[in-house]
């Protein structure tokens, strides 16, 4: 942290009150002058704060922000600061294709340019949907301005037929009965569009209450932030408070580059297991780990992850939903537990201007059916397993979803605990898997592993969320609701499926799932961390002399130049040519006329 106030010219006055260069500090004045802002206000030496506003009709999920944004305002002049809104390209998970992952970068891109190249002394950035937190994250990282979040909040909790039905996780369950002919298709529709009751983000934890939950954990968002449900009266409040805190946070200039520490990191990682959280939290906490210059490696998910235990009983790992676990604490009590239980990095700074540990001191779980303490976890040894083998360097299993089911059909062979054998059957793509999932032909059974390529960040490109693939209709009626899937796209944090998920490298760049053919023997071995194709050396390499990476089609420009620029998903899928630029803030841009 720097100075304070007392001896500190905001960034903002290089535009707005520069007696070097009166023509171009008229012509700012005249223009914001123009719009909504005095003269007075404008050169009143006042921090002016950027509200990176991600809601909007095409984004439904952070849709919330539009009308969270007068409390958001309020709070930021109460505390003596200027609000300046200004519109965060959409990144909608459930509306844009190809993939709204393919989003992320650009709008983290665009925040870049726009906290960079306006006169803007702190921000609060808004989230919700899944990649809007990881975006608004990596460009303040990038940017190194004073920044804090505020996401919009979960859903009120779903009910069909007097069960709690939660975003995403209704889908899988109602695809399932849709399959078996056990529900039609106006029914299937109707359950899935009763788990979303109100404003907000998924009700469930996947990937956006998980990456909202990793920005608190982090530090990034005031404590008790993320779990409150979006139309809760405790939500206009928080957004109130963000504001105010922002304007100090300029005057103390308490920074991301303070804030997102290794540390942070762990903290976040452990919350991630605590809380049953979505594989896309490990791509997206790399890419932020990246543009922070904070060295971050996708095994230390397990190293550091994976003995903590889960505490929260929250779906798809568990029974409730986000009314439940705001209720109970949230993600400040859940901290609160791995403190009790000295699982915490207490000395991390947070946006508060206080380590984590003085934040979350006083949050502890109010009830134990959906926080558990520590000591009568939900499950032991619950993070994400890293497997490596012929397939790929790196993929990613969700432990914490595993079913008692799944676990002695799959993973416990003839006695071996751990180790499973199956025929392959490979899929080239979603419509591929569609097209043939149910051919008889493929003789798909109960001792078969599905897997799908070509759909990682440059092979769909952006990287789609399909790995947990439902078995064919046949399996599910004999009673097998899933089959063990690998691939090397992602699949939704509201999925209960243990899939092997995120491989890299992808398929398309050459890595070992290209050379994979259906019918090939293959063994996961989970003591090992292994998945290998038991195909004999020479013949492997055969088929990689033979290989020739499939046409890629872009449809846009922005997925050519995303393809040409993308990394892999174990380094966070960033812009590889952004993670060297830091601080951007520091140097001031040339002025424009
Ligand atoms: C439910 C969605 C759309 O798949 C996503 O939000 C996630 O949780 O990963």
């Amino acid at each position: 942290m720097g100075d304070t106030r007392a001896n500190k010219r905001f960034r903002s006055q290089e535009w707005f009150d520069n007696p070097n260069n009166p023509g171009m500090t008229a012509l700012y004045l005249e223009r914001y002058q123009n719009s909504t802002f005095t003269r007075e206000e404008l050169t009143s030496e006042r921090p002016i704060i950027g509200i990176a506003q991600t809601g909007s009709d095409i984004s439904p999920c952070n849709k919330i922000h539009v009308f969270l944004m007068d409390r958001i305002k309020a709070g930021i002049r109460d505390a003596g600061g200027i609000p300046m809104e200004f519109p965060v390209h959409p990144i909608q998970e459930t509306g844009k294709r190809p993939t709204a992952a393919l989003d992320r970068n650009l709008a983290y891109l665009s925040l870049v340019e726009v906290l960079h190249g306006y006169p803007l002394d702190g921000v609060v950035l808004t989230t919700g949907c899944d990649k809007t937190t990881p975006a608004m994250l990596m460009g303040a990282a990038t940017v190194d301005l004073p920044a804090i979040t505020l996401n919009g909040g979960p859903m009120l909790d779903g009910w069909w037929q007097g069960r709690r039905a939660g975003s995403g996780t209704i889908v899988w369950e109602s695809r399932r009965l849709l399959a078996e002919g056990k529900i039609d298709y106006p029914e299937f529709i109707e359950r899935v569009c009763a788990s979303a009751p109100s404003l907000g983000h998924c009700n469930t934890m996947g990937t956006a209450s998980t990456m909202n939950a990793m920005a608190e954990a982090l530090g990034m968002s005031l404590p008790g932030c993320s779990a409150i449900p979006a139309p809760f009266r405790e939500r206009m409040s928080m957004a109130y408070q963000t504001g105010r805190r922002i304007v100090q946070m300029v005057l103390d200039d308490l920074k991301p580059s303070d804030i997102l520490t290794r540390e942070a990191f762990e903290n976040a990682i452990r919350v991630n297991t605590a809380i049953g959280g979505s594989t896309n939290a490990p791509p997206h906490l790399q890419a932020i780990a990246r543009h922070a210059g904070v060295e971050l490696d996708v095994r230390d998910w397990e190293t550091v992850g994976f003995d903590l235990p889960l505490l929260v009983n929250m779906q798809p790992a568990g029974e409730y939903l986000g009314e439940s676990f705001f209720h109970a604490g949230g993600v400040a009590a859940v901290m609160g537990e791995l403190q009790e239980a000295g699982l915490l990095h207490e000395g991390a700074m947070t946006v508060t201007g206080k380590p984590v540990g003085q934040n979350v001191a006083g949050w502890r779980s109010t009830d134990h059916k959906v926080i558990r303490p520590v000591t009568q976890p939900m499950r032991e040894k619950a993070g994400f397993l890293v497997l490596s083998g012929n397939l790929f360097d790196s993929a990613l299993m969700k432990t914490s979803v595993i079913s008692k089911d799944f676990h002695d059909r799959f993973l416990s062979d003839d006695g071996r605990e751990g180790i499973h054998e199956a025929r392959a059957v490979v899929f080239e793509g979603p419509e591929d898997y569609h097209d043939r999932i149910n051919d008889p032909a493929l003789a798909i059974d109960e001792h078969c592993m599905l897997f799908i390529r070509n759909v990682g960040c440059v092979g769909y490109p952006g990287s789609a969320e399909v790995v947990n693939m439902q078995p064919p209709d046949a399996v599910l009626k004999a009673g097998i609701s899933h089959l063990p899937t690998v691939g090397d796209g992602r699949q939704s944090g509201t999925s209960e499926s243990p899939s092997i998920l995120n491989a890299s490298p992808e398929a398309v760049v050459g890595g070992g799932l290209a050379f994979l053919q259906t019918g090939d023997r293959v063994r996961l071995d989970l003591n090992a961390r292994r998945l290998d194709a038991l195909v004999d050396e020479a013949e492997w390499q055969a088929r990689r002399d033979a290989w020739t990476p499939p046409e890629l089609v872009n449809q846009t420009p922005w997925q050519e130049i995303y393809r040409k620029t993308v990394g892999q998903l174990a380094q966070g899928g960033c812009i590889e040519l952004a993670t060297a630029y830091r601080r951007v803030a520091q140097s001031l841009p040339r002025d424009n006329h």
